[in-house]
């Protein structure tokens, strides 16, 4: 499409940062370069480290498959660290020739003397999603290992590091249960707005960012909330509250208000997923949650259908009452049908989302059905810009590039070198006095685009 800037790209090594005259190597290029590396490798430990578990199971097989995987996956490193040309995906599933077609069309975005699409030459979108699907297909050619989940692990330790956090939420949602239905409007929209940055900050640590090192949440996140309102560079909220409130006092009866949460990060980002959720529900600001998840293991955090319904039933078996709690009215919720989760292998492509209804039209016909869309996460909010050089002013609406299937927010903690509807002078002043405000993860944005 016309005028739009150019990708983040590994081609980026290094920039004049907004603050100093000193180039800065770029994100993109410290990712490609360090980070995914780094997290291919650990992949390859993990494999090691489950190499008895895979012979109890499945004896010779299973040795034999975890040595496949291993080789196929230190190509796959050898390949990113020399900058080869990325390869066709060979081994069938549902998603092949749409990655394929897709590689094509980078191709084609190339002239002569580019030569093939290269992981420090391509989009960095293009090549970190390909990376995670690489992963995907050595694992699925190694049966009987194909149904491994490589960042389990990592995944499950999250949740188990955070308790003392998870315990603070869930005590502090039951709390609010007990008197959620006397609340005036004013108090409920301080409650939402509460459970809206819990959810924010939970996107704070995620592990790809971390290179799958431990990110849990040690702090009790409801008592910091004041001292992070000022970290919050967007915020949207009040726009969320009149549309929902809204739909609440002109809701006919029995009619639905549904909310779709494209979510992010588990472990302890989805238990504040979750928790807004149940807010939505007992507060009667929505009817019925859409959760979207991942189809494969994805980014290292992001959560599966497994890891989704794993955290349901470890709270309902805690031996914490109001941790217990939460798990049997979550596990209740999704009986009623009040809670729907879904899979779509979109959500695994390197599209950016400005073409789902080209790529996935029955997804971008199920969204139009939603009355709100909060997209949870950086990488959400990078395929809802496309991952471009945009200028820091320029209206989200426009960014979107077309792509408005309902009133939508990101949730989004910012951990890459994209940010739009920024104030004139204000990513100016950011750089001068924190310059990693884009990939830190300190700072927050709630961005919306709907009717005006
Ligand atoms: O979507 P999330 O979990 O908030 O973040 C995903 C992410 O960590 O992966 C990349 C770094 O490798 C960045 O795009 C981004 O920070
Ligand atoms: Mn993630």
């Amino acid at each position: 499409m016309a005028g739009l800037p150019d990708s983040l790209s590994g081609q980026d090594v290094g920039f004049v940062s907004l603050s100093s005259s000193v180039g800065n190597l770029s994100f993109a290029y410290l990712t490609i370069k360090d980070r995914i590396p780094q997290i291919l490798t650990k992949v390859i430990d993990t494999l090691h480290r489950h190499k008895s578990e895979f012979f109890e199971k499945h004896g010779e097989k299973g040795m034999e498959a975890e040595k496949k995987a291993i080789s196929l996956l230190s190509k796959l490193r050898n390949e990113l660290q020399t900058d080869k040309p990325i390869v066709p995906l060979v081994e069938k599933f549902v998603d092949t020739d749409i990655w394929n077609q897709y590689l094509e069309y980078q191709q084609s975005l190339l002239n002569e003397s580019d030569g093939k699409p290269r992981w420090f030459l391509s989009p960095w979108l293009f090549v970190e999603c390909y990376m995670y699907r690489r992963i995907h297909e050595a694992i699925i050619q190694s049966p009987p290992i194909d149904d491994f989940d490589v960042f389990k692990e990592s995944k499950d330790q999250n949740f188990f590091e955070s308790q003392q956090s998870i315990i603070a939420l869930c005590t502090y949602l039951q709390e609010l249960m007990k008197t959620i239905e006397d609340l005036e409007d004013n108090q409920l929209k301080d409650e939402f707005f509460k459970v809206l940055q819990i959810s924010l900050w939970g996107n704070k640590c995620d592990l790809s960012l971390s290179g799958g090192d431990t990110s849990s949440q040690k702090t009790n996140i409801i008592s910091s909330l004041e001292d992070l309102k000022p970290f919050i560079l967007v915020n949207d909220m009040e726009r969320l509250w009149s549309l929902l409130s809204n739909c609440k006092k002109t809701r006919e009866r029995a009619s639905i208000t549904r909310v779709d949460i494209i979510l992010d990060n588990s472990g302890f980002e989805l238990i504040t997923d979750l928790v807004l959720a149940d807010f939505l529900l007992s507060s009667k600001l929505a009817t019925e949650i859409h959760f979207y998840g991942k189809t494969i293991p994805w980014f290292v955090s992001d959560t599966t259908i497994h890891d989704f319904n794993w955290l349901i039933k470890q709270l309902k078996h805690s031996n914490h009452k109001w941790m217990s709690k939460c798990g049997v009215n979550w596990e209740n919720h999704i009986k009623m049908g009040r809670w729907v989760y879904l899979d779509h292998m979109f959500w695994t492509l390197p599209h950016e989302f400005s073409a789902m209804s080209q790529v996935a039209p029955d997804l971008h016909a199920e969204l139009q059905k939603a009355h709100l869309i909060l997209f949870k996460g950086d990488l959400n909010y990078r395929k809802l810009t496309g991952d471009r050089k945009w200028e820091f002013t320029i209206p989200f609406h426009q960014a979107l590039n077309g792509f408005h299937p309902a009133p939508l927010c990101s949730i989004r903690t910012l951990k890459a070198e994209v940010q739009v509807g920024l104030q004139p002078g204000q990513a100016e002043q950011l750089s001068a006095s924190d310059p990693s405000w884009m990939t830190s993860g300190k700072y927050g944005i709630f961005q919306f685009d709907g009717p005006l």
